[in-house]
């Protein structure tokens, strides 16, 4: 395992919300709605404008859960996701663009890694907790078990097609250390401000999380 203790924290949790957010007010009741179902951790995907002033205004008003920037995809957006206070990254693949972005901002980082080719370049750079993108599509835990045959010193976040229904199958994996999927904050739940439901979601995951680790 990582030494970061951020990782250390996915770890715990074992499943990381990834979330799209369109309207800023909504930042502080998802991230409340999902701290009160025992999840302590967001990913924020850069996917939308109003991502970077939510990203900003959980880590300022919810100080309890931890903040990940997700999508980020050039060297710019490091910078740009330190400031607004994220505290790790995820992208969705491997850049060495942004390996040196992130080494400079010092942030715990997990690139996206599909492919044997990926998982060289990660691991030249020493990056050895990756995100496995997209899981499901890329082949899902026949792939991941086939990786990590040349690659046993990686650890994996699988996200990509993840949900209630196989996150088991990925959690019995020891190269697994988290899980990350949108299942948990579906969109409709956020249109309607469906706290009680993000609430739920979150609790029916870690309650399987605890259940899976015994
Ligand atoms: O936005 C990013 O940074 C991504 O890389 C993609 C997301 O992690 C996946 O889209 C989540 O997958 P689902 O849980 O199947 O929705």
């Amino acid at each position: 395992m990582s030494a970061e203790p951020e990782i250390a924290r996915l770890n715990a949790c074992g499943v990381v919300p990834v979330v799209v957010i369109d309207d800023v007010e909504v930042a502080v009741p998802l991230a409340q709605a999902l701290l009160a179902g025992g999840i302590d951790v967001i990913e924020i995907t850069l996917r939308r404008p109003a991502a970077m002033a939510a990203l900003e205004t959980i880590a300022h008003k919810v100080p309890e859960i931890l903040t990940v920037a997700g999508t980020v995809v050039t060297p710019g957006q490091v910078s740009d996701v330190k400031q607004a206070g994220a505290q790790a990254v995820v992208s969705p693949g491997f850049s060495e663009l942004v390996d040196n972005a992130m080494r400079a901002a010092n942030l715990p980082w997990l690139p996206g890694v599909a492919t044997a080719s990926d998982c060289m370049r990660a691991v030249a750079a020493g990056r050895l907790t990756c995100k496995f993108f997209p899981a499901e599509q890329a082949g899902g835990t026949a792939t991941l078990k086939a990786l990590s045959g040349p690659f046993p010193q990686m650890k994996f976040c699988p996200t990509g097609g993840v949900s209630l229904t196989n996150l088991g199958d990925y959690l019995a994996l020891k190269q697994v250390i988290c899980v990350g999927g949108s299942w948990l904050v579906p969109g409709d739940a956020v249109a309607e401000r469906n706290w009680a439901k993000v609430t739920q979601l979150a609790k029916e995951a870690r309650e399987t999380v605890a259940a899976l680790r015994g």
